[in-house]
């Protein structure tokens, strides 16, 4: 993977050291009812998660019990029921504050890419600062090239989405949410569809900026390798609704490699939060059979 000369001419990714413990998540009693007059869905009850900034914190738990609520809760594209999120001590929201007001230090990749067709990587790149006013079009338009060479898509950026594969195409999303310098990267299943040679080229991508950047990254997944292999911490959560059930800390030294995943130090943890996943799974299968009954 192509890691380039640090870009810090035009603004730089690379955070300083005292930067890298921005984007502490602080999740408190925060229930998440769906239209309570009606369906009444208790999607989240009462969770708590405390998230490090610069951590890699890594959402486990059966389809449907309230993932996505939780980070759209941080993104600010949900209001909450009750409790509270807190960004860096900051109430993203809370009482007299249900919902988060959407903002560039929180930016989400979602499972379905949404690259605008019509631009090319380096366009869909430039494309927030320059609406936001932050850079002019020229400036922006060099940083968004800089930061696709880190990304090791220095030769893709005049290219449509169209017209690379799909793993590049979300690697360029990765960098379109970081050229706005957020201190918190939430990820829905980014990699959901991909085969298994793709996903790893993905897994080495984001683990290469991760090192480059250390920003806070929140990150749904269902695949229990690919959350021990990036994480610092496996937060597996309950069926729906979704409460913490355990953390599982990955204590894997940084930067790591592919090779780490046939040691036996990542088999324990395979089988820790296997044992837990699993646990909450018959539940929501038992759920599930109850609701058909
Ligand atoms: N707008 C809504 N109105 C009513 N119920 C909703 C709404 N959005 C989500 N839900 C319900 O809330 C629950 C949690 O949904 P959520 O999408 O957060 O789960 P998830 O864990 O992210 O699922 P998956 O892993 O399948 O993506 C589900 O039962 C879902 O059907």
């Amino acid at each position: 993977m192509n890691v380039s000369a640090p870009f810090s001419e035009a603004g730089t990714p690379h955070k300083k050291p005292e930067q890298a413990l921005k984007g502490a998540i602080s999740i408190r009693n925060v229930t998440k009812i769906y239209d309570p007059e009606g369906v009444n869905v208790m999607a989240v009850d009462n969770a708590s998660m405390e998230i490090a900034g610069g951590e890699v914190c890594m959402i486990v738990g059966p389809s449907g019990c309230g993932k996505t609520t939780l980070l759209n809760a941080i993104a600010g594209f949900h209001s909450i029921t009750s409790g509270e999120i807190r960004l860096d001590g900051e109430l993203l929201c809370g009482p007299g504050k249900p919902k988060a007001k959407q903002g560039a230090d929180r930016m989400v990749v979602f499972q379905h890419g949404a690259l605008f067709p019509w631009k090319t990587l380096a366009e869909n790149v430039a494309y927030g600062p320059i609406v936001q006013g932050a850079l002019s079009k020229s400036l922006a338009m060099e940083k968004a090239r800089h930061m696709l060479a880190d990304a090791g898509l220095g030769d893709v950026g005049n290219k449509y989405p169209g017209e690379v594969s799909s793993g590049m195409a979300r690697r360029a999303e990765i960098v379109r949410a970081l050229i706005n310098d957020p201190k918190v990267l939430l990820l829905d299943e980014p990699y959901r569809a991909m085969d298994a040679l793709t996903k790893s080229i993905m897994h080495e991508s984001l683990l290469e900026t991760y090192d480059r950047t250390k920003v806070t990254i929140f990150f749904i997944t269902h695949d229990l390798e690919e959350a021990i292999f990036l994480g610092d911490k496996v937060h597996i959560v309950t069926t729906r609704p979704c409460q913490l059930k355990k953390t599982v800390n990955v204590d894997i030294p940084r930067p790591r490699s592919y090779a780490v995943q046939s040691s036996e130090q990542f088999r324990v943890l395979m089988e820790e939060v296997n044992e837990a996943v699993h646990e909450e799974a018959i539940k929501a299968f038992e759920a599930g059979e109850r609701e058909l009954a």
